[in-house]
């Protein structure tokens, strides 16, 4: 067993969400999906803590668990067939339902997996997120990729702060064991995404295919605030699948050729709009064929048709969100009229760009003070509130922790504020 070095200085660590652009259900299959990382993220604080507890602080969830480090060593995950069995065996501990139960899970799998009993000093991490829970950007995904990188950083597996293609191989992996605990049987796209960034072809089984030549795209998202399940969506289209296998494998097919020509359009030049929109519209209808679109996400289609934009669902559907292509000639005022008809019907918008950076740790260096550090490297992204009264006088850092806000960063530019 190696010995894990105390935490001694805070790091954070973040990952973006993810729009499938084309191709979901059918990549759950075998079929290519296309996908780009959203200017949206989830970020990990991780700061020393003077006791032997690991303080899991979750508040956009409601989560604020404190393990013995002993408690969670005595898990054993590598006797577990699938990672979501580690419910088994944490049997001591009162989990309740909602979304920070998978959170909490996943959490234990991957500390246990990771950490182990190696691990002698305590740490609180906190996750905050600009994600909105459950609704199609892989916001899970994030949540795991800043689990796994913020662990694996811990154990010393990282060479090069998670930039290098040894170590996002890495992170993608244990991410990936983090969506099985939450998902059961992801296809896996979400995680690469949020690890490596960009735009992703993405076959499963196979490795994904960073589009290199792409430029970012101008999304309009709009959140239908209709809860769905992931687990649910995927399951409808396979029961459909086994009642009507040559109908459904015929429809997946042509999925799989819309990511295919969008793969290439994407890889030779310049996106060209109207062969997008083209195939963003095919797309959607044989998303809908599936049975996987809801009446709040064909009205969106139905507004933005209406002023001359293509939109289709995206991720899981039956509720989450829709993604509209913003033509590259669109004015900013035509944008926001849309956004605005769209908020008139209680929908919320966000304009952003899809395809920037993947996984990123951020280190404090040298003897600086935290705040100043913080304050420096990362005042795009957070504020600082003064301590929470109801400080954990066990954190080394728990002003910071519980004051830990993230405001839309620059490159956001958001529309409606998101509502979590
Ligand atoms: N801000 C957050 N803090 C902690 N955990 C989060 C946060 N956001 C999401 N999660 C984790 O992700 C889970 C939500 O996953 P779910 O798959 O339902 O949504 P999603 O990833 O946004 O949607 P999709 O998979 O369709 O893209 C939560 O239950 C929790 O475990
Ligand atoms: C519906 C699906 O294709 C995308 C969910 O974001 C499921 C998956 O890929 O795991």
């Amino acid at each position: 067993m190696v010995a894990i070095p105390r935490v001694t200085a805070p790091f954070v660590v973040s990952a973006p969400g993810k729009v499938i652009l084309f191709g979901e259900h059918a990549v759950v299959y075998g079929k290519t999906a296309i996908a780009g990382s959203v200017d949206m993220r989830a970020y990990a604080l991780v700061t020393p803590r003077k006791d032997n507890k690991t303080r899991l602080f979750l508040p956009d969830i409601n989560v604020d668990e404190r393990f013995d480090n002993a408690q969670l060593a005595r898990l054993s995950p590598s006797s577990l067939s699938h990672p979501s069995e580690i419910e088994t065996q944490l049997t001591g501990i009162a989990i309740a339902e909602g979304p920070g139960r998978s959170a909490i899970l996943t959490f234990a799998y991957m500390y246990s997996s990771l950490l182990g009993a190696g691990n002698t000093g305590g740490f609180t991490i906190c996750v905050r997120s600009l994600l909105p829970v459950g609704s199609g950007l892989g916001s899970s995904a994030a949540f795991n990729v800043v689990l796994s990188t913020a662990l694996l950083q811990l154990t010393g597996q990282l060479k090069k702060l998670g930039g290098s293609a040894e170590d996002r191989k890495l992170i993608n992996h244990w991410a990936y064991r983090g969506e099985q605990v939450a998902h059961g049987t992801p296809s896996g796209i979400d995680n690469a995404v949020a690890t490596y960034g960009g735009f992703l072809a993405y076959t499963r089984g196979s490795e994904s295919v960073s589009l290199h030549s792409t430029r970012a795209l101008r999304v309009l998202i709009t959140n239908t605030h209709i809860a769905k399940s992931t687990k649910v969506q995927v399951a409808n289209v396979r029961a459909l699948r086994e009642r009507h296998p040559q109908v459904v494998d015929s429809i997946l097919d042509s999925i799989h050729s819309i990511s295919t020509a969008a793969g290439s359009l994407f890889q030779s030049q310049e996106p060209h709009c109207s062969e997008l929109q083209d195939i963003v519209r095919l797309n959607h209808g044989l998303l809908a064929t599936l049975g996987v679109s809801h009446p709040s996400l064909e009205r969106i289609r139905e507004i933005t048709a209406a002023r001359g934009m293509a939109s289709k669902l995206t991720g899981s559907g039956g509720g989450g969100c829709a993604l509209t292509l913003v033509p590259r000639d669109a004015s900013s005022a035509a944008v926001k009229r849309v956004a605005q008809e769209l908020e008139e019907e209680g929908f919320g918008c966000y304009q952003t760009v899809v395809g920037g950076a993947g996984v990123t740790v951020t280190r404090s260096v040298g003897n600086e003070p935290i705040d100043k550090w913080i304050g420096d490297m990362l005042t795009q992204h957070m504020s600082l509130s003064p301590s929470d009264p109801r400080e954990d006088k066990a954190d080394d850092y728990s002003g910071i922790v519980s004051g830990f806000t993230i405001l839309p960063g620059s490159a956001i530019t958001t529309l409606a504020s998101p509502t979590k």
